[in-house]
């Protein structure tokens, strides 16, 4: 059996702002980092071999601050975000001394990443929902089909968060890798559908807190044997 633990970024700026964000990199807020903090304390008896993060910076701040300040969680090992080197902007940077099984190898994918929320970046929503109404709002927000205009469904999101899951994240836990995954409300919104059987007509019911870890026991077949949400 292994472990996958899911952690939605602490609070982030335009959280707190109360704005739609979607690819716009904003960073934790002062109560973002506590909560990452807060989760990482929560994780001190779990011990991951690797992990993923989206590429915007309140999933990664979220994933360092979870490996560094958590008691165990590393298991005396050493947290390394690993670039990718064919990269031309990351060329040699792998180049280095050291065992690389005394790492916890950290993976950064765009397929994590949020929902892309297309015209609605930056606007407040509130001030969206007076405008156009309560109930457009929350459909943009969490219907699983309709999409905000000029972005991402859940559904579309769901079409790039999937695959990867299932080719780069399974294959580890199938394996017995205990895995962390930093990512977003809606990218962790699509993962957590699959697993946990979730319907069209359910989906909009699912929410996410910021900063608080939800960790799965998977089996060598991939199928989840538990689950355990850490308030
Ligand atoms: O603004 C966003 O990108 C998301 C996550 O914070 O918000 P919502 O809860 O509206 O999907």
């Amino acid at each position: 059996m292994a472990q996958l633990i899911l952690i939605r970024h602490g609070q982030s700026t335009w959280n707190a702002a109360n704005r739609f964000t979607g690819w716009v990199d904003v960073p934790l807020d002062r109560v973002g980092r506590r909560e990452a903090i807060a989760a990482a304390s929560k994780l001190g008896e779990y011990v991951v071999d690797v992990a993923f993060t989206s590429l915007l910076v309140r999933a990664i701040e979220t994933t360092a601050i979870c490996l560094t300040e958590s008691e165990g969680l590393c298991g005396g090992k050493s947290p390394v975000f690993k670039h990718d080197a064919d990269d031309p902007q990351w060329h040699g940077w792998d180049k280095y001394e050291g065992h690389r099984d005394e790492e916890i190898p950290i993976f950064l994918a765009q397929a994590l990443d949020e929902r892309y929320y297309g015209d609605l970046q930056g606007y407040n929503k509130a001030k969206m929902a007076e405008k156009v109404g309560e109930e457009q709002v929350h459909r943009w927000r969490r219907s699983f089909a309709t999409r905000p205009p000029g972005g991402e469904s859940l559904e579309d999101t769901a079409r790039r968060t999937l695959p990867f899951f299932r080719d780069r994240i399974l294959t580890h836990l199938r394996e017995g890798d205990n895995v962390l995954v930093s990512a977003h409300g809606n990218s962790l919104r699509s993962i957590v559908m699959e697993l946990d059987d979730l319907d069209t007509e359910q989906v909009p019911g699912l929410e996410l807190k910021t900063g608080v870890p939800l960790v799965y026991e998977i089996d060598n077949t991939g199928k989840v044997a538990g689950k355990t949400v850490l308030n």
